[in-house]
Formats: C-alpha cells, sequence, structure tokens
C-alpha cells in the first residue's frame, strides 16, 4: 500500500452503507470493514442508512454501534427512500475526507477497498471506481439475462455518453469528500441513473478516475429490494 500521511493529516474513510432487509448481512461485512481497516492501520467509521427494514436490521445495527464503537454511527429514515437519497443522507453524518460507498449484501467486498485507496493514494485520483467490466472484473452469481443486460447497458452507455468508465452503474466507487459533495449538487438524478450521472458529471468536470476490477457476486442473503429497472444495472 502507498505510504500514508503524517499523523497530523491521517485520512479518514467513512463507508456510507445504506440498507434495506440487511439484517443477515450486516454483523459480517462490519466485522469485515474492520478487520480491513485495521489490518491496513487505516482510521475508518461506517454510516448505516437504514429505511425502517421490517427485518430487524436495526436492532442488529444498534449492537454493531456498541461493539465495534466509536468507529460504527446508525442513522435512520422512517420509509424506504431509494438508494440514492441514502448517499445523500448518510454523506451528512459522515466525518471522513475520502467517502465509500458499497452495498451491505456482499456484492461488494471490503477486500478491494485497500486496492481502491491504494491507487487513489498513487495518482491523486478524485474518484475511484470499482469495475466488473474491465481486467479480472467480474459477476458471479447473476442469470446470463441479467448479465447481458448489464453489460449492454455500459457498452450502450459509454459509446453514447463516452465518460471513458468502464462500469457506469456499479456503485462500490471511492470519492474524495469535496468531489462528491459538488457532485450531489451538480447532479439531480437520486434513482436507478445516479451512478451514471455521476461518473458522467465527474468526467465532464474534468475530475479524475481510476478503476479497480472487482468481482461483483450477488446476494445470498436477504431479498432483492431494487426492483424495476435493476436488470439494467
Ligand atoms: N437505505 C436504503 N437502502 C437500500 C434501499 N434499497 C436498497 N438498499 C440497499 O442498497 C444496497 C443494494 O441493494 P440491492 O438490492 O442489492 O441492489 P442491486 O439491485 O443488486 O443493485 C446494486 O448493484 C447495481 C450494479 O449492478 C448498482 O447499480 C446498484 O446501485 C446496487 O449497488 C443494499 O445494501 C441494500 O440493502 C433503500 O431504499 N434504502
Amino acid at each position: 500500500m502507498a505510504p500514508s500521511k503524517p499523523s497530523a493529516e491521517k485520512d479518514v474513510y467513512s463507508v456510507i452503507l445504506p440498507t434495506y432487509n440487511e439484517r443477515q448481512n450486516l454483523p459480517i461485512i462490519t466485522w469485515l470493514l474492520n478487520k480491513t481497516f485495521s489490518e491496513h492501520n487505516l482510521d475508518w467509521e461506517l454510516v448505516i442508512v437504514d429505511d425502517g427494514s421490517p427485518d430487524g436490521t436495526q436492532d442488529v445495527a444498534k449492537q454493531l454501534v456498541k461493539a465495534y464503537a466509536p468507529h460504527v454511527q446508525l442513522q435512520t429514515r422512517t420509509g424506504k427512500l431509494g438508494l440514492g437519497t441514502a448517499y445523500v443522507h448518510g454523506l451528512q453524518f459522515a466525518r471522513g475526507n475520502y467517502i465509500i460507498i458499497m452495498d451491505a449484501d456482499f456484492s461488494h467486498h471490503p477486500k478491494f477497498i485497500p486496492r481502491m485507496i491504494d491507487l487513489q493514494r498513487k495518482h491523486d485520483y478524485d474518484i475511484v471506481t470499482g469495475t466488473r467490466y474491465a481486467g479480472d472484473g467480474g459477476v458471479y452469481g447473476w442469470d446470463l439475462r441479467r448479465k447481458l443486460t448489464s453489460k449492454g447497458a455500459n457498452i450502450f452507455a459509454d459509446t453514447v455518453l463516452r465518460p471513458g468508465v468502464s462500469d457506469l452503474t456499479g456503485s462500490f466507487r471511492l470519492y474524495k469528500r469535496g468531489v462528491l459533495e459538488k457532485l450531489f449538487a451538480q447532479t439531480d438524478a437520486r434513482g436507478f441513473t445516479m451512478q451514471m450521472a455521476l461518473a458522467v458529471t465527474a468526467k465532464a468536470k474534468g475530475y479524475s478516475i481510476g478503476e479497480v476490477p472487482i468481482s461483483f457476486v450477488d446476494r445470498v442473503y436477504g431479498d432483492i429490494v431494487v426492483d424495476g429497472l435493476r436488470d439494467l444495472a
């Protein structure tokens, strides 16, 4: 891993984790995040943004807040308000100068975070995005139809919009905090098109984007909760 800064200006990594019915996944993902950041001597926090999950996610999260103090905080909203606005909500409570956005269901594995941080530090990238569609990245657990639709949507979007980002619809990303704040202010999209809008706007504004190949593994525990156009993602 690239050298970190002197302790006086040590970086803090805030992971924003939107949850809806993630009672089974939350303890393990939190354990893995703690292990990953501790092993790399990185200062971190986890901001869980739960939308009133009926499966008891918040009860589990409250236990994790105590068990991992002071690293974990729980922010709640009443009602399922969607992923995009959960990120925006979580950012208000995050104290880090770097923000990591990921899923709670192991589609996004914490083991890729040190690689993202390393790449960001080496090139001073504004954003590092996980990619399923470059290098040895890949998708596991989806049927052929969803794989083809997702890949097709990404190729189509890249051809039309030309941002030069291989995975426009993926959400596993590391952002400089100030960059993410500006992007949230500059993009209206909060639904399905949000990830794409953030990447395209970032390129248009001249922000630098690095890519780390990731293995995206479909959820094992918990219900699928993003529907509608989810196949395109
Ligand atoms: N707080 C909150 N969290 C939510 C909501 N809907 C979903 N989540 C959380 O958002 C994460 C992703 O939900 P999934 O149901 O696993 O999404 P997906 O369809 O597999 O889509 C994912 O992969 C796409 C790329 O293929 C991404 O585009 C998309 O953003 C997401 O990461 C999970 O942590 C889930 O608990 C909501 O309304 N509110």
